[in-house]
This record gives C-alpha cells, sequence and structure tokens, in this order.
C-alpha cells in the first residue's frame, strides 16, 4: 500500500529530492505531495493527510532553518522520525543565455545565503529576492521569461531553463532534512535524539543542564538558540544528542536535564540514514 508524504515543493526542490531519498531508504511506496511552506507540511501530518513530511533543518554554510525549529517547537504531536543529509549543489539558472541581462535572482532565503561569494563576484548589481523554494524560484523564472533562479539541475529540467553556471555554492553544502511523522521510530543504528528545553535567565542555569549530560558521558553534537517568541532576550535551546533515551546513561542525563529546565520537551529519537 502507497502511504502519502509531504515536502517543501514545488516538484524539483531538494526537499522532494530528500524525500525520495528516505521512501527509497526505508523500502515505502510513497506517493509525493508538494507544499507551499515548511509549516503546511508539518500541518499535513498533524492533520493525518499525510504520514510523513519531509523538511530542511540544517545547512553546512548557512545553519538552522528557523521555520523548522519554529514547526519543532510548537508541534504537540510530531516528532522527528529520522534524519538524512543530502549533498546540496546550486546552478543559476535562466530562461536565456546572458549573464549580464540578469538584474534579479529569485531562490530561498538559504540557497541565496549558500551562494554568497558567486553573487557578489559574478552579480554584484543584482537584487536578490527570496523565494518559497528554489523550485518555486526557477517555476518563477520560467514563467515571466525574465531573471534567474539558484535551483537545482533537475529544476532547470523541469523549468525547462538554461544552466548558465553550475555549482555555485561557496564552499562544500550538505544540508541535514528531517522525516517528521506521529509514529514512535523502531530503533535502529546508529541513533539521535533531540530536545528543546529552556531555563530561567539566571547564571549558570543553562550550564546546570548541560552539565547533566557532561555528568552522564553523553555527547551533544548541536546546540542551537531561538527567540522563544515572548519577550527579547528569552530563548529556547534545541540539542541534539548521541543515543537514545532507551540507553541508561540518556535517560539520567534527561531525568538530572529535565529537573534543571523549565521545561523540556523530547523531540524525537530516530535514526540517522546512512
Ligand atoms: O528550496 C528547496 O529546494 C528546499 O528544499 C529548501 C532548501 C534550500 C536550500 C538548500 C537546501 C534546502
Amino acid at each position: 500500500m502507497s502511504i502519502k508524504i509531504a515536502y517543501l515543493g514545488p516538484a524539483g526542490t531538494f526537499s522532494e529530492e530528500a524525500a525520495e531519498c528516505f521512501a527509497n531508504k526505508a523500502s515505502l511506496e510513497a506517493e509525493l505531495e508538494p507544499c507551499a511552506t515548511v509549516a503546511d507540511c508539518a500541518g499535513r501530518a498533524e492533520d493525518d493527510a499525510v504520514k510523513y513530511a519531509v523538511v530542511p533543518l540544517e545547512n553546512s554554510l548557512e545553519g538552522s532553518v528557523h521555520a523548522t525549529l519554529d514547526v519543532l517547537m510548537t508541534s504537540l504531536e510530531l516528532s522527528i522520525q529520522a534524519e538524512l543529509v543530502l549533498d546540496i549543489e546550486h546552478n543559476l539558472l535562466c530562461p536565456h543565455k546572458e549573464m549580464g541581462q540578469i538584474s534579479q535572482v529569485y531562490s530561498h532565503p538559504q540557497a541565496l545565503a549558500q551562494c554568497r561569494d558567486f553573487l557578489r563576484q559574478r552579480l554584484p548589481q543584482a537584487r536578490l529576492v527570496p523565494a518559497l523554494s528554489t523550485a518555486e524560484a526557477a517555476a518563477q523564472v520560467a514563467r515571466e521569461q525574465s531573471g534567474a533562479a539558484i535551483a537545482s539541475k533537475r529544476a532547470a529540467k523541469r523549468y525547462g531553463l538554461h544552466i548558465l553556471a553550475e555549482n555555485i555554492q561557496d564552499s562544500e553544502n550538505r544540508t541535514r532534512f528531517i522525516v517528521l511523522g506521529k509514529e514512535t521510530p523502531v530503533p535502529a543504528l546508529p541513533q539521535k535524539a533531540s530536545l528543546v528545553f529552556s531555563v530561567t535567565n539566571a547564571a549558570g542555569s543553562l550550564f546546570r543542564v548541560l552539565q547533566a549530560f557532561a555528568d552522564h558521558g553523553v555527547n551533544l553534537t548541536r546546540i542551537e538558540s531561538r527567540p522563544a517568541r515572548k519577550q527579547l532576550g528569552d530563548y529556547i535551546f534545541f540539542v541534539d544528542l548521541d543515543g537514545t533515551p532507551d540507553d541508561i546513561n540518556v535517560k539520567k542525563a534527561l531525568r538530572q536535564a529535565a529537573k534543571e529546565a523549565v521545561v523540556l520537551k523530547l523531540l524525537g529519537s530516530y535514526p540517522v540514514l546512512p
């Protein structure tokens, strides 16, 4: 039986590639459903219209995708089911072949930022215009027959655009995608877990939460702060760690950390897909 997977669309995005990759690795027969925003993707999974939502979380050059952190922070039902990392190659796509005529470059804000050096050197005069996704930018450029888009080669093919420059990202460019859903994933090696917490605004409060992981020898692989969206200076913290809450040391560390934090929520414990 085929299941549905939502991804940040339209067709031709890196999220579509990640969703295909996840379906293959998990041997799922899947129907992929494009959504306009990360929040829409998560909403489809929350409403049970799809089983999974595949969204970008973090990029090696540009850091976190805030829309995804916001979904993780607010969603009560979704947890992280799996993660996968993709190499991202960006290209400059255009309806014509003249680099000199480009006055606007459209793309997802992360893609524009990942190609900053190229844009500064080769198109210093161009206005950079954010789009909902790289493929949405390609579709718009094809529709309007003006400007250029930063997107994949598969988007170039799909929307009938010329590739004016290949491989234009600043340096090694990898993106971590997560699979959101309502299931409790079946343990497989290696495992990671993600959590979010807040602390009081007092000396040592963050230190004491982190100390819990150090005390029990749990390796943290990422820490990220985001505004708590209450008042200026209030933050929440996202942490990833090696292991699962089934590991005794992780369990103890989480119990100790939860005592020190104001709130602490587990976002999922999941396999890292090779
Ligand atoms: O816009 C896309 O294609 C996405 O899937 C989001 C994104 C943008 C830039 C790098 C990786 C993912």
